[in-house]
């Protein structure tokens, strides 16, 4: 039938056959359905192109990953850890979308949100830092999107600058989803949100560490990411977007490391104060005592922001 040929979405769809009777349909796309554009950026493992629907035009990015070079440096696990992680955070503004996947004989194909805007570590790094407003909108843009992932039973384990993209209306969408945990829910307490060590791993050891700069003290010292290990993540944020720099840094990983876990930061001066209350109460090296989401969402820093639908209305501020 013809919808075969126009190459239909993917999924099911509800249609009435050539006897009026009702008849549910799964179509699958393919290469053959997109015309691809521009090379958006390049990973270790993967190109992302730009893409367009031929049916639809709707605009894409679509990540094309090597299974050779997959299979050969072991990530098999990671395509699969990043596919089941976007196929459980579909209803988030601030998440990169996966609308389908499909392979060929040499690739695995991602389809996802189109971030146009590019890195917000691009932007920041124009603009060497960011003001107060900018801080706070984007700010709580990155904090909806990480209360709807931990509510989901995800941690992202890698939140920085760089995974997080913007679109043409300059709003974040939260990518990089390959290293991220999904916490089994047999183990949780089912309330989807309270635990702040929710996510410690007991038995294994964990295999992961995130970026040098953003790694937490209780994946340093206890080899355990939690969810509150993403809001130690979300401090040096907030830190590096006002101050133009991430709080640890160091020559090396292993001094940057050893200033973590010895908590040795300060703040430049002119550091705006409320701010500086803020991050201190998630630059804090237990993570049962690190500000929970309810009390970053209410602290002064935040005041204005009005949490929900209204944040991913709202029009971006223009960066200064
Ligand atoms: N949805 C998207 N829209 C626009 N650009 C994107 C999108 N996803 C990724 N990119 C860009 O493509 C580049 C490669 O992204 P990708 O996720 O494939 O690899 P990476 O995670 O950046 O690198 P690595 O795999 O080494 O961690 C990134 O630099 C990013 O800026
Ligand atoms: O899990 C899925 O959705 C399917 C299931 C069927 C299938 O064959 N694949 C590809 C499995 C795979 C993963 C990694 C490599 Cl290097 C090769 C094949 C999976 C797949 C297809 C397209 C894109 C990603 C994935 Cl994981």
């Amino acid at each position: 039938e013809d919808w075969k040929e126009k190459g239909a979405a993917t999924g099911i769809r509800q249609e009435i056959d050539q006897n009026g009777r009702p008849v549910t349909r799964v179509v699958k796309k393919g290469v053959k359905d997109f015309s691809f554009g521009r090379t958006l950026g390049e990973g270790s493992y993967s190109t992302v192109l730009a893409a367009t629907d031929r049916q639809t035009l709707r605009e894409y990015a679509i990540k094309v990953l090597d299974k050779r070079h997959i299979i050969k440096e072991k990530k098999v696990k990671y395509v699969n850890i990043e596919k089941d992680t976007l196929n459980r955070l579909t209803e988030h503004p601030g998440i990169v979308r996966l609308y389908y996947t499909f392979q060929d004989e040499r690739s695995l194909y991602f389809v996802l949100d189109l971030a146009s805007g590019g890195e917000l570590l691009g932007f920041l790094k124009k603009m060497t830092s960011f003001d107060v407003e900018c801080t706070r909108f984007y700010g709580a843009q990155i904090l909806d999107a990480i209360d709807y992932m931990h509510s989901r039973g995800v941690i992202h384990r890698d939140l920085k600058p760089e995974n997080v993209l913007l679109d043409d209306q300059m709003h974040i969408k939260i990518t990089d989803f390959g290293t991220a945990k999904i916490l089994d829910p047999k183990k949780t307490n089912g309330t989807g949100s309270g635990d702040p060590l929710e996510g410690m791993e007991t038995e294994r050891a964990q295999s992961f560490v995130g970026t040098a700069e953003y790694v937490s003290p209780e994946l340093l010292t206890d080899k355990n990411a939690c969810k509150a290990s993403d809001l130690w993540a979300f401090g040096c944020i907030i830190y590096q977007l006002l101050a133009g720099r991430p709080p640890f840094k160091a020559a090396n990983e292993y001094q940057t490391f050893q200033k973590i876990v010895g908590l040795e930061y300060a703040f430049p001066d002119g550091f705006p104060s409320l701010a500086k209350d803020l991050v201190e109460r998630l630059l804090v090296l237990d993570p049962i005592t690190r500000l929970p989401i309810e009390h970053i969402k209410s602290h002064p820093f935040f005041d204005g922001i009005v949490w929900g639908k209204g944040l991913w209305k709202q029009k971006a501020p223009r960066l200064k």
